[in-house]
């Protein structure tokens, strides 16, 4: 018995030493390991960067832990927090693990970044918009950006603008019938004007995209709008819970079978739109007619001639005519970069008049002047085009909430901006939010004075490199003037139909969330009162 019990002693010891020894070697190769990747990955970045401001850092999380489990609204404070006390907003380097960012806040950095083609490929943050935007313009990058965007800008041209402005005048007619009602339902608190814009925004860029209306604004539950939203939410849940960033764990969730169920619905959506009409024109151009809309289609409600879609359908690139999915991908971008970038806009516009009463006294009397009293009077491009003050606070409401709060680069071979040496593999993060809010740059920030942007008599010298809410240089915003134009139609109905008020406290400013499109962390609630003019 001893003997048994002896040698089994005596086994568990030869058991134990083998255990010992193979974790002694694993651990002593992955130290190994360890050491390795960071002599031939780490240890050079680490060098080269050594004098870039930073909070300090932990092995192996970098500066992860300040943000893991905090709120999307505290990250964004944090990244504030450090901006200004650690970079005295010129460059922070932040450590996320293995993931260097720098954030950069000094303009003649951004020209240098936005202002050539040399950081042309976008941060990790836009991979999440690719299952729906593929290689759509927002995304792409190199030779096959190039040649899209020389084919989409003529679809930008104002005389094509011109024609959208009769879509802007009917859509947000329809918005006004559904504030009224709101109104007259509203109580104390008020109600969210954000959604009701939204749907406004995402009706008026299907039609002018694709030609067809989707009636969001009266057809709330459509599968349509339904999927937009449900992309919204995904893109907002893989910004900020670090369990859906990893594609891996993600594709697991029920978050990314929504998503895929989404996308079916959006991209079945715009390939009928398409095939449908390619046929017309195939059809138009055999029967050597101009290219006209079939009755047919009335299932998709298509209404009248398209520029952005038959610019496409008619393009070409290197003599071949672009196929569906090249197109697809393009008419989604659209669909994404058109809608809840003006919605947002116009929302913190009515916000800032709203808490500004007499910069609404001014846009009013100017609406006035320009479109007169009859409030059935549409608008059109050219009355738009003289709304000179709206214009101002237009620009102003996006210096201190842009629509896309970040920007983000990859940097594909180590170079120098001023004297920084930036290795490969980092993501450059610009943020037109934090330019927008710089003392150094605009005199008191945080009010809101949009005389500033008066080139008449302003004397404030505005930096093109500082506001930024369009981006600049070769990859800014190609749908810019399409916006202001949007916006103008929109705010400067409403504005003549209703006056704008804001329940809640106006002393403390709204709490930002950075996410692809900036938002609120709680709801901006209006009061809207019949305007007697
Ligand atoms: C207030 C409204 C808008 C704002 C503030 C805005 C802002 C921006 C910004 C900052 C970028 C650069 C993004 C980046 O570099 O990551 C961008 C790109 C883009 N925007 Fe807009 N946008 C607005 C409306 C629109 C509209 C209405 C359209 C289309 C009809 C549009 C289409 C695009 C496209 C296609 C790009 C990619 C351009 C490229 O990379 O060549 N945007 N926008």
């Amino acid at each position: 018995m001893i003997v048994v019990l002896g040698f089994s002693v005596e086994l568990r010891c030869e058991c134990c030493s083998g255990m010992f020894l193979a974790l002694g070697l694993f651990l002593a190769s992955a130290l190994f390991l360890g050491l390795l990747i960071y002599q031939l990955k780490f240890k050079h970045l680490i060098e080269v960067t050594r004098d870039l401001a930073s909070p300090p850092a932990w092995p192996l999380l970098g500066h992860g832990h300040h943000f893991i489990g905090k709120e999307p609204h505290e990250m964004m404070q944090t990244l504030d927090d450090f901006m200004r006390l650690y970079a005295r907003d010129e460059t922070l380097k932040v450590w996320l693990g293995p993931e260097l960012n720098m954030l950069m806040a000094n303009p003649k950095d951004v020209e240098l970044v936005l202002g050539t083609l040399r950081f042309n490929d976008k941060a990790g943050e836009y991979k999440a918009l690719e299952p729906w935007l593929k290689e759509g313009l927002l995304v792409s990058r190199g030779r096959k950006w190039h040649k899209r965007r020389k084919i989409i800008t003529p679809a930008f041209h104002f005389k094509i603008l011109e024609q959208f402005v009769d879509i802007f005048e009917r859509e947000s007619r329809v918005l006004l019938h559904n504030l009224d009602k709101e109104r007259q339902r509203q109580g104390q608190t008020g109600f969210n004007l954000y959604d009701w814009i939204n749907l406004c925004t995402m009706d008026t860029i299907c039609e002018t995209a694709m030609g067809v209306s989707i009636n969001a604004q009266t057809n709330v539950d459509s599968e349509y709008v339904r999927a937009v939203k449900t992309i919204s939410m995904v893109l907002h849940k893989r910004m900020f819970n670090i369990f859906y960033r990893f594609e891996l764990t993600y594709m697991l969730t029920p978050l990314a079978r929504a998503e895929r169920r989404a996308l079916n619905v959006l991209h079945n959506f715009t390939e009928k739109i398409i095939v449908q009409r390619r046929e017309e024109l195939l059809r138009a151009s055999n029967a050597g007619e101009p290219s006209a809309q079939s009755a047919d289609d009335a299932d998709v409600g298509a209404k009248r001639k398209m520029a952005f879609l038959d610019i496409l359908l008619q393009s070409s690139i290197d003599d071949k005519p672009l196929t569906n999915l090249d197109i697809r991908e393009e008419v989604d971008t659209f669909m994404f970069e058109g809608h809840d970038t003006t919605s947002s806009a116009i929302m913190f516009f009515f916000y800032n008049i709203a808490t500004y009463p007499e910069c609404q006294r001014k846009c009013v009397d100017e609406i006035i002047s320009v479109l007169g009293r009859d409030k059935a009077t549409p608008v059109t491009y050219d009355l738009l085009n003289k709304l000179h003050y709206v214009d101002l606070c237009i620009k102003e409401t996006l210096r201190m909430y842009p629509s896309v709060p970040l920007l983000g680069r990859k940097v594909l071979e180590e170079c120098e901006i001023n004297g920084k040496i930036i290795p490969a593999g980092t993501n450059i993060g610009i943020s037109p939010l934090y330019l927008g809010r710089r003392e150094e740059l605009f005199s008191e920030p945080d009010t809101f004075i949009p005389e500033r942007f008066d080139v008449v008599t302003s004397a404030e010298k505005l930096n093109p490199y500082a506001y930024i809410p369009f981006s600049a240089g070769p990859r800014n915003c190609i749908g810019q003037k399409f916006a202001t134009l949007e916006i103008k139609a929109i705010v400067a109905n409403v504005l003549r139909h209703f006056e704008i008020e804001f329940v809640g406290n106006t002393a403390e400013p709204p709490v930002l969330i950075a996410e692809l499109i900036l938002r609120t962390k709680d709801p901006l609630m209006f009061k809207l009162k019949e305007r007697i003019i």
